[in-house]
């Protein structure tokens, strides 16, 4: 493993140099980002950069607070370490520098959220067995954050009528510099349908849509304001956990990065720092008056709960002046999709060995953490000049538990997605991730994707798939005939052709 370490930490700065190569003028002209070459290789991920990755933990817990600090008197857990804290029942949160070192030394990246189903040890604890000021508490945590929608009883946190974001208290002065041609998008999306508008920057590739296909995600699409029948009283002013929320405007606006199924994306800079940043811009359901897509919710809460150098870093939240909510992420120059489109050659093995080692870290977070991303594809995977690489895009992502529960399968994106999901399952876990990775590393090594189906064709995928691994059986791939698309007819190919 030591050859192979020097080999990728010369490699991340040939990644480096090759993702500056295809943008010269981008990384060279503002010079917004001349960040050192060795930023992405071992001795400083594992050395110099454990300590970034702390001081960014501390950081985290300041936004933690913001998260989920407003559930006064409530138990907090620790997520995977056991780790213990201390937490005042007032609303203000301790944790003791012993606790704190504790929570250092005993995880590489500290756990951000919860453990569903999970016997924890202080479950056997009898109530009143804590100390009577010393609560557990968990730092980050997906469960108990202000943005959390998973039980049915917190769906009730939606746009109301008489809110600041009722489309009738829009006026011209009220109108921010995003909201202008956010209210484009939206018009142009007014038909409320899902397909994928037109792309900015990857328009003409041929690559353009990564074999997506328009999904409906069903039982687990819907908005927030679809949540009402819950019967909770509707918070006063609006979503409740945007309250306290910077206004945009607080950002100036530089351009356009990217429009994606979910929202626009824009390059910015934070007027006070300076700094650069990425803002989402969250697109609101049109067929719903007041609709927060439940996906953004989900993504603005597993991403603010989540900390590690290879997930892409929420910083904030920012409300607009009218109706537009944005999502304040670190910029990254660059994403997969669009620099192998530039290249002519195909990433080296040891690039390859760079890039994979920082998405399987990112994913390891992930899983640990009891998180699915279930839509991993080159274009959500960005770069930056320093050929670090950070996983985005959540809206896809989930919360799983033990045992497994039926989810959608109309997740990922088609060339990515793995055959238990084109066959149909509904039972499907962290596998779907690792499939879409293995993808992607074909993909890396080849310059061309792996599995490159007819546009909505899952029978094609598949028989893509099989053609190159064989046409499973029941002895191949145990439980196969019970799944629901195995009773099509499928070419008989023989048994794992990979390596040639
Ligand atoms: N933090 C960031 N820094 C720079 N560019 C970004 C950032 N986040 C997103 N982008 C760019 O915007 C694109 C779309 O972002 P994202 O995938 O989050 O949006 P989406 O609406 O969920 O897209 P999709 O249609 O893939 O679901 C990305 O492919 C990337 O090119």
């Amino acid at each position: 493993m030591a050859a192979g370490g020097v080999e990728i930490s010369k490699s991340s700065v040939v990644v480096a140099d090759r993702v500056r190569d295809f943008y010269p003028r981008q990384g060279g002209r503002d010079g917004e980002r001349r960040q050192t070459k060795r930023s992405c290789d071992f001795d400083r991920r594992f050395n110099d950069g454990r300590r970034d990755s702390y001081q960014r933990h501390s950081e985290k817990r300041r936004k933690c607070s913001m998260v989920s600090g407003e559930r006064k008197g409530e138990v907090f857990r620790p997520a995977l370490g056991g780790e213990k804290a201390v937490v005042d029942l007032g609303g203000t949160r301790k944790i003791s520098s012993e606790d704190r070192v504790g929570v250092l030394k005993s995880t590489e990246y500290v756990s951000a959220v919860s453990v569903p189903s999970v016997k924890h040890p202080f479950d056997d604890l009898e109530e009143g067995q804590l100390e009577d000021d010393e609560q557990v508490v968990q730092a980050p945590n997906i469960a108990t954050s202000k943005w959390c929608l998973e039980s049915p009883k917190d769906e009730a946190v939606h746009v109301v009528k008489n809110s600041r974001w009722n489309r009738s208290s829009l006026s011209p002065e009220s109108r921010d510099e995003f909201q202008v041609e956010a209210s484009d998008e939206r018009r142009s999306n007014s038909s409320g349908s899902r397909s994928l508008e037109p792309l900015s920057a990857h328009e003409n590739s041929e690559h353009e849509s990564e074999g997506r296909i328009d999904i409906d995600v069903g039982d687990e699409q819907c908005c927030a304001s679809d949540l009402n029948d819950s019967g909770v009283d509707e918070p006063e002013g609006g979503l409740s956990m945007l309250s306290g929320s910077r206004d945009v405007n607080e950002y100036q606006k530089l351009s356009k990065i990217n429009e994606g199924t979910y929202g626009v994306v824009y390059k910015a800079k934070d007027r006070k720092t300076e700094e650069i940043v990425a803002l989402k811009m969250i697109k609101m359901n049109m067929e719903d008056e007041y609709g927060f897509p439940l996906t953004s919710l989900r993504e603005i809460n597993i991403l603010l709960s989540c900390n590690h150098p290879s997930i892409v870093n929420v910083k904030e939240v920012v409300v607009g002046n009218s109706d537009s909510v944005f999502m304040v992420m670190e910029h990254l120059e660059h994403d997969l999709r669009g620099v192998m489109d530039r290249m002519k050659q195909p990433f080296s093995t040891s690039e390859v060995k760079c890039l994979m080692i920082q998405l399987l870290e990112g994913l390891k977070y992930l899983h640990s953490n009891w998180i699915i991303h279930r839509d991993l594809k080159p274009s959500n995977l960005l770069l930056n000049n320093s050929g670090e690489l950070k996983i985005c895009d959540f809206g896809m992502a989930r919360q799983y538990g033990s045992p497994i529960k039926p989810y959608t399968q109309l997740v990922v994106t088609q060339w990515y997605r793995s055959p238990e999901l084109l066959l149909g399952t509904k039972e499907y876990s962290t596998a779907v991730d690792m499939w879409s990775i293995g993808c992607i590393m074909g993909e890396l090594l080849s310059l061309k994707p792996l599995f490159r189906g007819k546009s909505q064709n899952d029978i094609d995928q598949l028989q893509q798939i099989f053609a190159v691994l064989g046409t499973p059986s029941e002895t191949t791939w145990p439980g196969f005939t019970s799944l629901p698309g195995s009773k099509a007819k499928f070419r008989k190919q023989p048994y794992n052709l990979l390596r040639y």
